[in-house]
Protein backbone atom coordinates (compact mmCIF):
# COMPACT_ATOMS: atom_id res chain seq x y z
CA UNK A 1 0.00 0.00 0.00
CA UNK A 2 1.19 3.62 -1.10
CA UNK A 3 0.08 6.87 -0.91
CA UNK A 4 -1.01 6.30 -4.58
CA UNK A 5 -2.95 3.31 -4.12
CA UNK A 6 -6.32 5.17 -4.55
CA UNK A 7 -5.47 6.56 -7.68
CA UNK A 8 -3.63 3.50 -9.32
CA UNK A 9 -7.43 1.91 -8.28
CA UNK A 10 -9.16 4.73 -9.79
CA UNK A 11 -7.59 3.96 -12.97
CA UNK A 12 -7.88 0.84 -12.94
CA UNK A 13 -11.75 0.90 -12.80
CA UNK A 14 -12.06 3.84 -15.09
CA UNK A 15 -10.26 0.75 -17.91
CA UNK A 16 -12.11 -2.29 -16.69
CA UNK A 17 -15.89 -0.14 -17.14
CA UNK A 18 -15.47 -0.54 -20.61
CA UNK A 19 -13.89 -4.05 -20.05
CA UNK A 20 -15.88 -7.98 -20.58
CA UNK A 21 -18.24 -8.18 -18.22
CA UNK A 22 -17.31 -12.27 -18.12
CA UNK A 23 -13.88 -11.33 -17.28
CA UNK A 24 -14.09 -8.14 -15.10
CA UNK A 25 -16.54 -7.41 -11.67
CA UNK A 26 -16.03 -3.73 -12.50
CA UNK A 27 -17.37 -3.93 -16.10
CA UNK A 28 -20.10 -6.71 -14.92
CA UNK A 29 -21.22 -3.74 -12.57
CA UNK A 30 -21.24 -1.21 -14.95
CA UNK A 31 -23.06 -3.57 -17.15
CA UNK A 32 -26.11 -3.58 -14.33
CA UNK A 33 -26.09 0.22 -14.24
CA UNK A 34 -26.02 3.28 -11.76
CA UNK A 35 -28.54 2.16 -9.68
CA UNK A 36 -27.00 -1.37 -9.10
CA UNK A 37 -23.96 0.37 -8.12
CA UNK A 38 -25.14 2.86 -5.89
CA UNK A 39 -26.93 0.09 -3.92
CA UNK A 40 -24.24 -1.74 -3.24
CA UNK A 41 -22.14 1.32 -1.88
CA UNK A 42 -25.17 1.53 0.00
CA UNK A 43 -24.81 -2.27 1.08
CA UNK A 44 -21.22 -1.97 1.71
CA UNK A 45 -21.72 0.99 4.13
CA UNK A 46 -23.91 -0.82 6.47
CA UNK A 47 -21.50 -3.77 6.26
CA UNK A 48 -18.67 -1.38 7.42
CA UNK A 49 -20.90 -0.05 10.32
CA UNK A 50 -21.85 -3.83 11.32
CA UNK A 51 -18.11 -4.68 11.42
CA UNK A 52 -17.84 -1.53 13.68
CA UNK A 53 -20.41 -2.65 16.69
CA UNK A 54 -19.73 -6.02 16.30
CA UNK A 55 -16.35 -7.41 14.47
CA UNK A 56 -13.22 -7.35 14.99
CA UNK A 57 -10.41 -4.49 13.44
CA UNK A 58 -10.08 -6.95 10.61
CA UNK A 59 -12.88 -7.54 9.69
CA UNK A 60 -13.52 -3.42 10.01
CA UNK A 61 -10.68 -2.92 7.84
CA UNK A 62 -12.21 -5.76 4.95
CA UNK A 63 -15.36 -4.19 5.04
CA UNK A 64 -13.88 -0.34 4.89
CA UNK A 65 -12.01 -2.02 1.57
CA UNK A 66 -14.92 -3.55 0.27
CA UNK A 67 -16.56 0.54 0.40
CA UNK A 68 -13.99 2.31 -0.80
CA UNK A 69 -12.98 0.08 -3.63
CA UNK A 70 -17.57 0.32 -4.59
CA UNK A 71 -17.38 4.35 -3.90
CA UNK A 72 -14.48 4.26 -6.39
CA UNK A 73 -17.30 2.65 -9.14
CA UNK A 74 -19.35 4.97 -8.42
CA UNK A 75 -17.36 7.84 -9.13
CA UNK A 76 -15.67 6.65 -12.25
CA UNK A 77 -19.38 5.90 -13.07
CA UNK A 78 -20.45 9.48 -12.24
CA UNK A 79 -17.05 10.77 -14.37
CA UNK A 80 -16.20 12.39 -10.53
CA UNK A 81 -12.33 12.44 -10.27
CA UNK A 82 -11.16 11.36 -6.95
CA UNK A 83 -8.80 14.41 -7.19
CA UNK A 84 -12.00 16.55 -6.87
CA UNK A 85 -12.98 14.47 -3.79
CA UNK A 86 -9.73 14.91 -1.96
CA UNK A 87 -9.46 18.81 -3.38
CA UNK A 88 -12.93 18.99 -1.30
CA UNK A 89 -11.21 17.76 1.80
CA UNK A 90 -8.11 19.89 1.51
CA UNK A 91 -10.95 23.05 0.73
CA UNK A 92 -12.05 21.65 4.22
CA UNK A 93 -8.64 21.20 6.31
CA UNK A 94 -8.61 22.98 9.49
CA UNK A 95 -12.04 24.06 9.71
CA UNK A 96 -13.80 22.35 12.43
CA UNK A 97 -17.18 20.70 11.80
CA UNK A 98 -18.77 22.68 14.68
CA UNK A 99 -17.61 25.71 13.32
CA UNK A 100 -19.11 25.01 9.85
CA UNK A 101 -22.40 23.77 11.29
CA UNK A 102 -22.78 27.29 12.98
CA UNK A 103 -22.17 28.75 9.63
CA UNK A 104 -25.09 27.10 7.87
CA UNK A 105 -27.53 27.99 11.18
CA UNK A 106 -26.95 32.22 10.39
N1 LIG B 1 -10.57 -3.94 -4.94
C1 LIG B 1 -11.33 -4.65 -5.59
C2 LIG B 1 -12.43 -5.32 -4.96
N2 LIG B 1 -12.88 -5.31 -3.68
C3 LIG B 1 -13.98 -6.10 -3.67
N3 LIG B 1 -14.22 -6.60 -4.91
C4 LIG B 1 -15.30 -7.51 -5.33
O1 LIG B 1 -16.52 -6.97 -4.93
C5 LIG B 1 -17.47 -8.03 -4.89
C6 LIG B 1 -18.35 -7.77 -3.71
O2 LIG B 1 -18.91 -8.96 -3.30
P1 LIG B 1 -20.45 -9.11 -3.04
O3 LIG B 1 -20.65 -10.49 -2.55
O4 LIG B 1 -20.95 -7.99 -2.22
O5 LIG B 1 -21.04 -8.88 -4.51
P2 LIG B 1 -21.66 -9.86 -5.55
O6 LIG B 1 -22.10 -11.13 -4.91
O7 LIG B 1 -20.76 -10.00 -6.72
O8 LIG B 1 -22.86 -8.97 -6.04
P3 LIG B 1 -24.42 -8.96 -5.73
O9 LIG B 1 -24.76 -10.12 -4.86
O10 LIG B 1 -24.67 -7.63 -5.08
O11 LIG B 1 -25.04 -9.02 -7.10
C7 LIG B 1 -16.67 -9.34 -4.82
O12 LIG B 1 -16.80 -10.01 -6.05
C8 LIG B 1 -15.24 -8.86 -4.63
O13 LIG B 1 -14.27 -9.68 -5.23
C9 LIG B 1 -13.29 -6.11 -5.74
N4 LIG B 1 -13.10 -6.30 -7.08
C10 LIG B 1 -12.06 -5.65 -7.66
N5 LIG B 1 -11.18 -4.85 -6.97
C11 LIG B 1 -10.10 -4.13 -7.67
O14 LIG B 1 -10.56 -3.79 -8.96
C12 LIG B 1 -9.65 -4.27 -9.94
C13 LIG B 1 -10.41 -4.62 -11.19
O15 LIG B 1 -11.27 -5.74 -10.95
P4 LIG B 1 -11.99 -6.44 -12.15
O16 LIG B 1 -12.95 -5.44 -12.71
O17 LIG B 1 -12.71 -7.64 -11.58
O18 LIG B 1 -10.96 -6.83 -13.14
C14 LIG B 1 -8.96 -5.46 -9.28
O19 LIG B 1 -7.68 -5.69 -9.85
C15 LIG B 1 -8.83 -4.96 -7.84
O20 LIG B 1 -7.71 -4.10 -7.74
Amino acid sequence: MTDDTLFRLEATIAERLQGDPAASYVAKLHGKGLGKIAQKVGEEATEVVIAALSGDAQELTGEAADLLFHLLVLLGEKGVPLSAVLAELNRREGTSGIVEKQSRSN
